[in-house]
């Protein structure tokens, strides 16, 4: 399925299109299944869309969210993805929905990944929407360029892998390629002329696989529907 674009003047309004997009697609997704799965980026630029999306009316009581990604950090760490989370999504009408935390009282990721593979694995799959942010190396989830355990979590038939950034800090649990791929939508959401200019390199570039971003390698295995929301 191709990539549709979808740009908007203002970071504000990107926010509350992607929050209703999504709630859109979660509705959606109840009412021909009885449940919804979600799973959202990371980093700082969802924050906005979150709080938005968290007033959306929606049965959240039906909705299960993760974590795209995660730094191995504790929940109250200022790097911590699920405390974004908790403070501007899981509020307000959102409040209701089953989180499922990807981070474990283990000292790394690889300690705890089979902790938080049991745990995914009680998340409906596919999940219905998945979101992706982009680092300004191409990096999307924490499948990093140039991580040793890059090709391991781009082939893996596990739900989730344990990564070590090359120059990010922190360890990471991250989804692995084909949990991402097999997303019935899958939405990348970045911000600034600088990442559409890298998204655009990274989809018209004509290196092999293994040298490509892994934003590019994501994008070109996923088989449902995908799309880009951007804003300057
Ligand atoms: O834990 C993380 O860092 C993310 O999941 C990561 O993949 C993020 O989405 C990009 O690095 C963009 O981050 P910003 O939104 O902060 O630019």
């Amino acid at each position: 399925m191709s990539l549709q674009w979808h740009e908007y003047a203002s970071k504000d309004e990107l926010d509350h299109q992607l929050a209703e997009t999504i709630a859109q697609a979660l509705a959606a997704a109840i009412a021909a299944r009885g449940q919804a799965s979600a799973a959202v980026s990371g980093g700082r630029t969802p924050a906005g869309m979150f709080k938005a999306l968290s007033e959306k009316d929606i049965d959240w009581s039906r909705v299960s969210l993760t974590l795209v990604d995660e730094r191995w950090v504790p929940v109250a760490h200022a790097d911590s993805n699920e405390r974004t989370v908790r403070q501007n999504l899981l509020v307000n009408r959102a409040a209701a929905a089953r989180f499922v935390s990807p981070v474990s009282a283990a000292d790394t990721p690889h300690a705890g990944q089979a902790e938080i593979e049991a745990r995914f694995a009680t998340l409906p799959q596919p999940f219905d929407v998945l979101i992706l942010g982009m680092g300004d190396d191409g990096h999307t989830a924490s499948l990093f360029p140039e991580a040793p355990e890059l090709e391991a979590a781009c082939a893996s038939t596990a739900l989730v892998a344990a990564v070590t950034p090359p120059v990010a800090p922190h360890r990471r649990i991250t989804l692995t390629l084909p949990t991402i791929a097999k997303a019935r939508e899958v939405i990348v959401h970045i911000t600034g002329e600088g990442k559409k200019a890298l998204l655009h390199t990274a989809l018209t570039e004509d290196k092999p696989v293994t040298a490509q971003y892994p934003i590019r390698r994501v994008l070109d295995a996923v088989a449902g529907e995908k799309h880009v929301f951007w804003a300057a």
